[in-house]
């Protein structure tokens, strides 16, 4: 049986994590004026996310997402190309309106992710991004269209390349969800 396809970053092995690296830029895919982020630090929770919202790449399955601090982020250039995909949505996230790639996601209400703004890092000119560590909403691609009959080829695909498939989020952010919402019951 052939391998599952689910993300060019992930199916030829996974870029490894760099000590140095302190930051880099986003770009969208447009030759002409592409949209331009700053991101200051290393980026946190890098994921592979199987849910239809998320940015992918043609032809990808997951797509690969994580975090940064919101006052880390910064539009560079041609931020006036940029259209919030869904304002109904928790993460706000921020689409070239020419080339259609999510440049950055913030959270800005009540939630135990707010303040940080969701980031596609393939997207990094720089290398060394910290690599991902988990698969998330992984049944999730059913809805996008893949045969539920190609699930167990694809959670073992993730388990074999060391992302521990889950259908949600991974229990670590579960447990940190599932606690801040303890901690701000009214
Ligand atoms: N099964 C749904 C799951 C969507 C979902 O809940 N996505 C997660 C992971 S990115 C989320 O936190 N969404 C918040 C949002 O989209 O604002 C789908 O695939 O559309
Ligand atoms: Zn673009
Ligand atoms: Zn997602």
């Amino acid at each position: 049986m052939t391998k599952p396809k689910l993300h060019p970053a992930l199916d030829n092995g996974i870029a490894a994590t760099s000590p140095d690296f302190t930051g880099g830029t986003l770009v969208c895919a447009c030759t002409d004026k592409p949209v331009r982020v700053r991101v200051e630090g290393q980026i946190a929770h890098n994921h592979a996310c199987g849910c239809t919202k998320c940015w992918k790449p043609e032809g990808a399955t997951f797509s690969v997402v994580a975090v940064a601090p919101h006052d880390k982020v910064t539009v560079l250039e041609n931020g006036d190309k940029l259209a919030v995909v869904d304002p109904a949505a928790l993460i706000q996230r921020h689409a070239c309106k020419a080339c259609g790639v999510h440049m950055y996601g913030p959270v800005t209400r009540a939630h135990p992710f707010q303040g940080l703004d969701f980031i596609h890092p393939e997207r990094f000119e720089e290398k060394g991004w910290a690599q991902p560590g988990f698969a998330a909403f992984v049944s999730s691609v059913i809805e996008a269209g893949v045969d539920p009959s190609q699930m167990d080829a694809i959670r073992g695909q993730l388990k074999s390349i060391g992302l521990e498939p889950s259908d949600c989020l991974n229990p670590g952010l579960m447990d940190y969800i599932a606690t801040w919402t303890v901690q701000h019951r009214a």
